[in-house]
């Protein structure tokens, strides 16, 4: 499939998607957000595909918000009507059960920054800067900025950076428990693409239900999130994979996953 303003390609079991707008920093328009839809729905139904990578073409920006010349034109009315910005939960979130994983090569600014903490777990540039400044606009985050921010960093640091817009570097998106690990600039997509090959070689179920597991503590109540959690490993336990993961260890060989 070829996109106006994605790039995509796979490698082995690996799906790297490119955000390619670069003259406008990868600003997120329309096209983006259903040229990027369709890309996530390809790689959920492609079955040799266990993990994608999401990052941004260039060395300065991963996505530097939602496309302010396009929003500035939109009636206001038409946000609501439309329900706008709600394809980005539905769609990407909710619909994507392999893992993937944000690599957050530059600048990941309002939009950017709210589809970077849509992954399961963000690599970060060790250029790379964060914010949520859509209140210098007169706006607000619109896709899980303000809710997905607090629960990664914490209210305080949270709420300072959406009331003054500031951005964070990658020091201190790591230190707030933002983004998983800093990488070099110029071997972040490498990086990316080897953790995603190693995610990718795991047990297939086992990985969608620890993606949905982790996906639970941050979106319920620890006494829900522990009864889920518990039943999810029955269920892991019925598996094929696991007793193949098992049989594999005492056998000292690797698995061979039927992902059921
Ligand atoms: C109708 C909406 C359609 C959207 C559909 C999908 C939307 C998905 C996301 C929805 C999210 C909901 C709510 C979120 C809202 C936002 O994200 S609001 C925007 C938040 N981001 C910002 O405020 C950052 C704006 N950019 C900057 O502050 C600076 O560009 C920079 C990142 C600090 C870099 O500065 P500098 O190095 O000086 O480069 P510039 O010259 O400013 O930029 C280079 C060119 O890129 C263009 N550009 C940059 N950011 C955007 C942007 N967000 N939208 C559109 N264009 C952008 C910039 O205009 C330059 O282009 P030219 O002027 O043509 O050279």
């Amino acid at each position: 499939m070829t996109y106006e303003t994605i790039l995509t390609e796979t490698r082995g079991a690996v799906t790297l998607i490119t955000l390619n707008r670069p003259k406008s920093l990868n600003a997120l328009n329309s096209q983006v957000l259903a040229e990027l839809t369709d890309a996530f729905a390809q790689f959920e139904a492609d079955a040799s595909q266990r993990c994608a990578v999401l990052t941004g073409s260039g060395d300065k920006a991963f996505a530097a918000g939602a496309d302010i010349k396009e929003m500035s034109d939109k009636p206001p009315a038409d946000f609501y009507i439309e329900d706008f910005f709600s394809g980005w939960t539905a769609d990407i979130v909710k619909k994507v059960r392999k893992p993937w994983i944000a690599a957050v090569n530059g600048f990941a600014l309002g939009g950017g920054c709210e589809l970077a903490m849509m992954a399961d777990f963000i690599l970060a540039a060790d250029t790379a800067k964060f914010g949520q400044p859509e209140i210098k606009l007169g706006v607000a985050p619109g896709m899980g900025g303000s809710q997905r921010l607090t629960r990664a960093v914490g209210k305080s640091k949270a709420m300072e950076m959406c009331l003054t817009g500031r951005m964070m570097d990658a020091e201190e998106a790591e230190r707030s428990g933002l983004v998983a690990r800093i990488v070099p600039l110029a071997d972040l997509v490498e990086d990316a693409m080897k953790t995603a090959t190693t995610i990718a070689a795991m047990p297939p179920l086992a990985a969608m239900m620890n993606k949905e597991m982790v996906n639970t503590a941050f979106e319920t109540t620890l006494d829900q999130g522990l009864i889920a959690e518990r039943r999810m490993f029955q269920v892991l336990t019925a598996t094929e994979d696991k007793a193949e993961g098992m049989a594999a260890f005492v056998e000292k060989r690797a698995g061979n996953w039927k992902g059921r």
